[in-house]
């Protein structure tokens, strides 16, 4: 692997030096002298999301943004700096926001690759995440290769080569700007074996795994050979080994002679690569601090996580290992459970079970099968069912549960349901949270708290309405914002519980499904990538939660899956169990 990524490094910066030869050495980057950030089309009364901000960056840094207090606030500034908001006043002429293009259209010289959820713009329906699964649709049926590199495609047969028949003198128009195209299709096929997608170009892209396509969006936008590239998060949902890669190559590109620029942002709890050279950090109030990397870390020392984790400490005795007996039947029990497509196997011969009042966490690098063996447990997999008698869930065979009654034992977070949860107008954080209540996506209820078994309205102030309440103010004040933010009143809890769910920043939005995960109290919770988009307050007091604040109560097994050990809210000192899968093989990890 080491081997590979040096030699990478090398063709990498031969390719990109090739075409970033531009003669702007020495003009700044970015320049903005003194401006304040609005939303587009705000009126001149409007508060500004960000005042009085002064940056420059020169053509030699390194950029890190991070936010501090706000989820939003790195976000928006980096769309600020691709035309997603109004600078007023703007950066003046002739230089204007982007000094080194001298004239160049931003259009064509900046790229930005972020992760962000779907916006409300988006539509307020539910999206089928499940299709996945299924038969593949004709309209599902697109590639990886059709979707993001369609001009890699081979031709079918050699007589489709426009060569063959052309007179051997005429100039072909792929042949106009081949050089341009040599390097690119160089750089394809570098990128595409280090960040090992070879084998899944063909696929469609509805079979890819979460991790596979956000790689597949970094190379294409690496492959544009922008000038300034700006990275949002760019480390989410990649594996640890992938996320070393990454940093590798915007290390190479960098360092490389006629390098693209590169601003990245990133979360507070994330270690900043070495070669960062300076950081922004956005603050919740609108300010802007910027300055050496040294310089400003010292002023942001209390934010910074001090790796307090208790996940490598290995001293905990597991009862597994001591060959304790489990007496009561597993709540999931997988016994030699097999799921492929066609000849691609992924997953094979798993075997695990998941005890009452288990923590366990999932863990794989990108494409490992972790995903597909949740679905399996969710019955959301068409092959939950032909595996039905190796897949005990609750003590039935699989095939014995109508899958909305496995739903109702199962509480989840995953970026599937994050992106398809409905952004309509006018839904509420407390109405996505108490969706849960049905185990759909509408609120229902006079009280939002969703309907009895029979369809009917709960009986106004009877038990079950009550506990559910309860439950709703539970979940809020264990996870709402007076839980990681400086507000502390109920008052600013009800307001929080009030905002449209659209209009929350991604952490945020992370944050409220996570409450709709746990709120039922259900005797399953699985949470895959549940902390995508917090900041390090929100994980900690989700973590917190979890682990002492009544978040999961006796009886309740929980699973976590993540690429970051430390956001896991339990190390083997609490009883926390690992699960490894690599290229679809399961085993359960154990302290050395
Ligand atoms: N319909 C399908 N056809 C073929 N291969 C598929 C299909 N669905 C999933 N796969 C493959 O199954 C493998 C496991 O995918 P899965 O989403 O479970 O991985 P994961 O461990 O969750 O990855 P990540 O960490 O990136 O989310 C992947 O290699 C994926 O390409």
């Amino acid at each position: 692997m080491f081997l590979s990524t040096l030699k990478w490094h090398s063709n990498a910066t031969f390719s990109f030096t090739k075409r970033f030869l531009g003669n702007t050495a020495g003009y700044p980057v970015l320049h903005i002298p003194r401006s304040s950030i609005y939303p587009l089309g705000a009126g001149k009364a409007a508060k500004p999301l960000f005042q009085d901000v002064t940056w420059t960056i020169s053509p030699e840094d390194a950029w890190v943004v991070l936010s501090v207090g706000t989820t939003s606030g790195k976000t928006n500034l980096l769309q600020a700096l691709t035309g997603h908001l109004r600078i007023s006043p703007p950066p003046p002429p002739p230089d204007g926001l982007f000094p080194f293009l001298q004239g160049r259209d931003p259009h064509d010289s900046i790229a930005l690759v972020s992760f962000a959820h779907r916006s409300r713009a988006a539509g307020g329906a539910f999206v089928d995440f499940t299709a996945r699964y299924g038969a593949v649709r004709e309209e599902d049926k697109v590639t990886l290769r059709d979707t993001f590199f369609p001009e890699t495609a081979k031709p079918l047969h050699e007589l489709a080569i426009p060569s063959l028949h052309a007179h051997p003198n005429a100039i072909l128009p792929h042949e106009v700007d081949s050089a341009k195209e040599t390097s690119r299709r160089q750089l394809f096929e570098e990128l595409v074996d280090t960040l090992a997608l070879r084998q899944f170009l063909d696929l469609p892209m509805i079979a890819l795994s979460n991790g596979q396509t956000r790689k597949a969006r970094i190379i294409k936008t690496l492959l544009e050979q922008p000038d300034l590239l700006i990275l949002d998060e760019p480390l989410t949902g990649l594996d640890v080994s992938t996320r070393s890669l990454l940093l590798s190559i915007l290390s190479s590109l960098h360092k490389s002679p006629g390098r693209p620029h590169i601003i990245m942002g990133m979360r507070i709890q994330d270690p900043l690569p070495d070669w960062t050279t300076h950081v922004a950090i956005v603050h919740k109030d609108g300010t802007i601090q910027t300055g050496k990397k040294e310089d400003i870390l010292k002023t942001i020392a209390d934010h910074i996580p001090s790796h307090h984790f208790e996940g490598k400490l290995i001293t905990a005795t597991h009862p597994s290992a001591t060959g304790a007996v489990q007496e009561q039947e597993p709540l999931v029990d997988l016994d030699d459970v097999n799921v492929s497509y066609g000849d691609r196997k992924v997953l094979k011969n798993i075997n695990w079970k998941i005890e009452k009042n288990s923590r366990w966490h999932l863990l794989g690098a990108n494409g490992a099968g972790k995903t597909t063996l949740l679905a399996l447990i969710t019955g959301e997999h068409p092959q939950s069912y032909t595996n039905s008698s190796k897949l005990r869930l609750f003590s039935r065979p699989r095939a014995k549960w109508p899958t909305p009654h496995l739903h109702a034992r199962i509480g989840r977070v995953s970026p599937e349901l994050h992106n398809a949860f409905p952004r309509r107008k006018g839904l509420t954080v407390w109405d996505a949270i108490g969706t849960a209540f049905d185990g759909g996506f509408v609120p229902r209820g006079r009280k939002r708290v969703g309907l009895s078994e029979d369809g009917t309205e709960l009986e106004e102030g009877g038990e079950i309405e009550t506990w559910r309440l309860n439950r709703m103010w539970h979940v809020l004040e264990g996870l709402g914002p007076t839980a990681w933010s400086r507000v502390k009143d109920r008052e600013a809890l009800e307001a929080f519980s009030k905002r449209p769910f659209a209009d929350l920043s991604h952490g945020e939005q992370s944050i409220v499904l996570l409450m709709r995960a746990l709120v039922t109290q259900p005797p399953l919770v699985l949470l895959d990538e549940a902390w995508s988009g917090m900041d390090e307050e929100m994980v900690e007091a989700a973590r917190k939660y979890l682990r002492e604040g009544g978040g999961l109560q006796d009886g309740q097994a929980c699973v976590v899956i993540s690429h970051w050990e430390e956001e896991v809210p339990w190390g083997w000192n609490d009883g926390v169990r690992r699960f490894q899968l690599i290229d679809g093989v399961g085993k359960e990890l154990f302290p050395q």
